[in-house]
């Protein structure tokens, strides 16, 4: 780590057609110290509005009322981690040394890829979801409209119309251990990715932990200036409307990869 003030913190949405694992590989990743956020608990703790579509047996969430307080929490969980990663002097060897250092929160759900613009989509053959569906108890119509949505990616395309980047895992061979595993791999080498990219960044613009302070008192560095150099040479900027270190730069386009077991070398994710 360069003598950069904080470290970037990463949002990555897990998703997929509901039955493809989402809930049962996150509480395996949860067991061992990553930060999850289950969607579904935090609408119900937040009380954020929704209203029941009885024709298609599904309660319809207000999305702009969840965006909010999602937003809320993410600064919450990165200020925390911060003053962690701060008063423990952390640094990039200690982040993947236990999951709990490591500054990435995992948002589970099937909405979730609304809410990030990083997102990893569970894959699962529409036959052995029409199975998990039906021992749900699911009524054939609601499990008639899941297999067809896996069936023609809708999650998938969804996903490229709201993030920047798109993983597959295709987890119908695999049993929830090993999904969580592939999904370990994924995150932590995102994580480098993300902080390589960063750490360019910074390094172009001669941010140094010295600067910052001597630019602001409370650590809080304009860093739109910076992004805004980039803006010049022609880079695309994502913001995320806060003044501060979560900004990114990226290709304009989507890059879908899939994760096949054994093959993906993870350290080319940027090229
Ligand atoms: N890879 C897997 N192998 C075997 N069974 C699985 C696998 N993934 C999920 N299941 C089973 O499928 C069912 C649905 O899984 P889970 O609840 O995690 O899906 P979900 O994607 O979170 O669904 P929802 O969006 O409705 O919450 C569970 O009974 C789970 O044990």
């Amino acid at each position: 780590m360069t003598d950069i003030l904080f470290p970037p913190f990463l949002t990555i949405a897990l998703t997929g057609t509901p039955g493809t694992g989402k809930t049962e590989v996150s509480k395996k990743l949860e067991s061992e110290g990553y930060r999850i956020l289950h969607v579904t608990e935090f609408i119900k703790k937040n009380n954020i509005p929704s209203e029941r579509d009885e024709e298609r047996d599904c309660d319809v969430i207000d999305m702009d009322a969840l965006e909010e307080a999602v937003f809320d929490y993410q600064q919450q969980i990165r200020k925390e981690y911060n003053q962690r990663c701060f008063s423990e002097e952390l640094t990039r060897q200690d982040f993947h040394k236990s999951p709990a250092h490591l500054p990435v929160l995992i948002i589970e759900s099937h909405l979730a890829h609304y809410l990030c613009d990083l997102s990893v989509v569970l894959r699962t053959h529409p036959y052995t979801l029409k199975d998990r569906l039906n021992e749900r108890g699911y009524s054939d119509k609601k499990v008639m409209e899941n297999v067809l949505a896996e069936s023609i990616d809708v999650v998938l395309c969804d996903c490229f119309d709201y993030c920047r980047r798109v993983y597959e895992i295709e987890t119908t061979n695999l049993t929830i251990d090993e999904t969580a595993d592939c999904l370990k791999e994924l995150i932590h080498a995102l994580y480098d990715d993300e902080f390589d990219i960063y750490n360019s960044l910074m390094e172009k613009m001669n941010v140094t932990a010295e600067n910052i302070a001597a630019q602001s008192q409370s650590g809080c560095f304009p860093i739109s200036d910076v992004l805004g150099a980039f803006e010049d040479d022609g880079a695309v900027v994502y913001e995320d409307g806060d003044d501060d270190v979560g900004d990114y730069i990226e290709e304009q386009n989507p890059i879908l990869m899939k994760y096949v077991p054994g093959q993906n070398d993870w350290s080319e994710l940027t090229e």
